[in-house]
């Protein structure tokens, strides 16, 4: 009990005992060196073939070995001391016990009264030291003491104050508990007598093994500080502290006889005892090799969570390893030596720290230190200081280097987005334009039909023109009917005065002038209804060529209905003018027969009156070309009735002749036989002799047509006009009976040509 644990692997071979060390009856171990034992396996634990031989185990390297004999100073000056000269001198330390239950770890940490342990020595130590050290003009230093234990609880661990009655201690993750009273000390008397009172608050128990078996880790922390530092605050932290663990002895359930709540205990002590020593063994083996990580085990308990600085190797610790030497203990000796005799390599990594704030800069320090020596494996001259700041830049270039080459991405596809669309739209812009060209190609042949159709119109409007012009004629021509029913009839009456055959031939010749004026109106209000029929045709029809031939065949028909229309009555005068088949003829077939040879030469006009309208409708010819034919027309027609006066003229002359004559008679033969011939006649009973006072009125009149004076369709009054004062000189010339005959006839004839007049205008105007 109380030696240290040498330093170095202890030798699992069978060797003979030291030769100056002699044995003792029932003890396995034994000092063989400053810093080895040996152990000897108990022939009771031997088997039969091996019993009578010496198994020693040789366990060397440790910092010291004690003897069972020495004393607690020994023991502090050997293993405590170095602790508390670097705690006086602003280092930090961990002393921790140790050993199986009942090996005197308690009694090596507290001791006695009379036999003090570690603590009062090390408290005495301080205070000795402090008192020193304001006498060597050093600053003045505060300590404060702070006790408290990790208990079982259930299952679970609690800490428990020592020095307090604090109802639960809160471990932090800073290492640090949470509502731990820290009792300033100034004595090392107040000090022992603060750790006394905690030490009866301590839970034990007793068991097979011991009879004051500690039942929990007991840890009482010393922390100086100097007092020009921290005087001002009432519970300084910083300062070095110095820690001692009194841990409880694993047990074996054999030799405890623990039972119950006991036995909970017993394997809440042995778990942590367990936890402890695989902390070390895995700084152990992080030390030994760099590569291989540092087991985080210290996480499993709470006494090595409070620990953790020193189970990493940041603080400088120290083990007591207490055993017991009797062969009874070899199993516990054994495992306890085997378990730590390897703890005796572990190095600390650095022995600078001068306060607990510097600690928590030793974690980047040790860091460094792993960083240089990687570095130096990859033979880089100066190793660089990675700090955590540094490591913020290097991670915010990394996400900004990730956003930039991210931005590049989004950025070349956009572009290849958005020549695309330019190439979309160029072709679009192409593609409006063809469309352009269409449209304008397309108005262009729009406005050709719309001028064609125009043109089309106009023709249409000339076809209407024509129809007009065509009705105007029929109306221009009609009123030459009349004139030269007028004509005639003027004729006649002077005729009647001489012949009454003359006289009915004349009424015969005025009907069927008459006939022929009603002809001539039913053709008008045909035509008329024709061209109106015409013109819904040629809004129905698309093809604009066909109304001409339409318009000609058109007009071809009306000549063709009117000559049917006519050819009901036997004596019409369109019967004449119209073919069988549809063409046209013109009058001299009714010289065949010769009871119509009174009214010959007067259906002149209207045969020559239909075949100008039938020219008219099929050459369509301009009306100026129409009007100069119809001039020409009426200036036959007056060429004609001169004729006709002419030869009216030599009748009257030769009947002027032959009435002279004292037996003067109608029906002689022989006087009028010339005019027979020239008009080639055979019947000389249809003559009609004009009486001689009729004479210059006619010729005045055929006078003036052959001036020149041609009869426009204005002119018809001029030449009625003209013709009226004949009457007056006729009137003039004749006896009062005569006059009033003439009067009554002439009045006679008015009435019966009104009538036909009147029907003919209607329809054509
Ligand atoms: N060097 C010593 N001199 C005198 N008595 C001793 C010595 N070591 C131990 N003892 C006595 O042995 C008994 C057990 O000692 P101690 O309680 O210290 O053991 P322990 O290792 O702490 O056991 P546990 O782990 O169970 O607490 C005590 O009664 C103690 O007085």
């Amino acid at each position: 009990r109380g030696g240290r644990p040498a330093a170095g692997r202890a030798r699992a071979k069978e060797q003979p005992p030291p030769k100056k060390q002699q044995q003792p009856p029932g003890v396995c171990l034994v000092a063989t060196g400053p810093g080895s034992v040996a152990l000897t396996v108990p022939q009771a634990k031997l088997v039969d073939h091996r019993r009578g031989r010496t198994a020693t185990e040789v366990f060397d390297g440790f910092s010291a070995v004690l003897p069972p004999d020495s004393s607690q100073n020994d023991i502090f000056t050997q293993v405590m001391n170095p602790l508390v000269d670097e705690f006086l001198g602003g280092k930090s330390g961990l002393l921790v016990a140790m050993g199986p239950t009942g090996s005197g770890k308690t009694h090596t940490v507290f001791g006695t009264a009379r036999n003090p342990g570690l603590v009062p020595l090390t408290l005495q130590k301080i205070f000795t030291a402090a008192d020193e050290s304001e006498g060597g003009n050093q600053s003045p230093r505060l300590f404060y003491l702070s006790m408290f234990e990790i208990l079982c609880e259930g299952k679970g661990e609690r800490i428990l104050d020592l020095l307090s009655d604090a109802a639960e201690l809160v471990l932090q993750q800073s290492a640090t508990i949470k509502g731990l009273k820290e009792v300033a000390i100034s004595s090392a008397m107040d000090a022992e007598s603060l750790v006394s009172r905690g030490m009866l608050k301590r839970s034990t128990a007793a068991t097979d093994a011991n009879s004051e078996s500690s039942r929990s880790q007991c840890i009482i922390t010393i922390r100086a500080v100097h007092k020009t530092v921290d005087q001002k605050s009432e519970h300084p932290t910083s300062g070095s502290v110095l820690t001692i663990a009194d841990l409880a002895g694993a047990e074996r359930k054999k030799n405890t006889g623990n039972k119950g709540s006991r036995l909970l205990e017993s394997n809440f002590i042995n778990n942590t005892s367990m936890v402890f020593g695989l902390c070390l063994r895995a700084l152990l083996d992080h030390q030994k090799n760099q590569k291989k990580t540092l087991e985080k085990h210290f996480k499993n308990s709470m006494l090595t969570r409070y620990l953790k600085d020193y189970l990493e190797g940041r603080k400088k610790m120290t083990l007591i390893l207490n055993v017991k030497p009797g062969e009874d203990d070899y199993a516990d000796t054994s495992y306890l030596l085997r378990q730590a005799s390897p703890y005796m390599k572990i190095r600390y990594t650095s022995l600078d720290e001068s306060s607990d704030l510097v600690s928590q800069k030793r974690t980047n320090v040790s860091l460094v230190c792993q960083e240089n020596k990687k570095r130096r494996k990859v033979n880089k001259p100066e190793p660089e200081v990675v700090t955590a700041e540094e490591k913020e830049l290097q991670r915010v270039s990394r996400s900004e280097q990730i956003m930039k080459n991210l931005f590049n991405a989004l950025w070349t596809v956009s572009k290849q987005k958005i020549s695309e669309s330019e190439v979309a739209a160029k072709s679009m812009r192409e593609l409006l334009k063809d469309k352009d060209i269409e449209i304008l190609e397309l108005k262009k042949e729009l406005d050709d039909l719309k001028s064609r159709c125009s043109h089309v119109k106009q023709n249409d409007a000339a076809s209407i023109a024509i129809s007009s012009v065509s009705q105007t004629d029929l109306a221009s021509a009609l009123d030459n009917v009349h004139l030269s029913t007028e004509l005639v009839q003027k004729i006649s009456e002077e005729s009647t005065y001489s012949d009454p055959e003359m006289s009915s031939a004349y009424r015969d010749m005025t009907e069927k002038s008459v006939d022929c004026d009603t002809s001539v109106a039913n053709l008008i209000d045909e035509q008329e209804l024709s061209s109106r029929y015409l013109k819904k045709e040629e809004s129905c029809t698309p093809d604009v060529t066909e109304p001409k031939c339409d318009l000609k065949k058109e007009n071809t028909e009306i000549m063709g209905q009117v000559g049917n229309k006519d050819s009901d009555g036997s004596e019409s005068c369109s019967e004449q003018t119209s073919a069988p088949d549809g063409g046209v003829t013109h009058a001299p077939s009714h010289l065949d027969d010769p009871s119509e040879l009174s009214y010959i030469e007067l259906q002149i006009v209207p045969c020559n009156l239909s075949a100008q309208f039938t020219d008219i409708q099929v050459s369509e010819k301009a009306p100026m070309e129409q009007r100069e034919e119809e001039e020409l027309s009426s200036n036959t027609e007056v060429e004609s009735i001169q004729h006709d006066v002419d030869i009216k003229e030599m009748q009257q002359h030769d009947y002027q002749s032959s009435s002279q004559q004292p037996n003067s008679d109608a029906g002689d033969v022989s006087s009028n036989q010339p005019f027979l011939e020239l008009q080639g006649m055979e019947n000389p009973d249809e003559l009609v002799p004009e009486p001689e006072i009729c004479e210059p009125t006619v010729k005045e009149a055929a006078a003036e047509h052959a001036h020149g004076q041609h009869v426009p369709d204005e002119g018809l009054p001029q030449t009625k006009a003209s013709i009226a004062p004949t009457k007056d000189c006729q009137a003039e010339g004749t006896t009062d009976d005569q006059k009033e005959n003439l009067c009554q006839e002439e009045a006679n004839e008015d009435l019966c040509a009104s009538k036909p007049r009147e029907n003919t205008k209607k329809p054509s105007r």
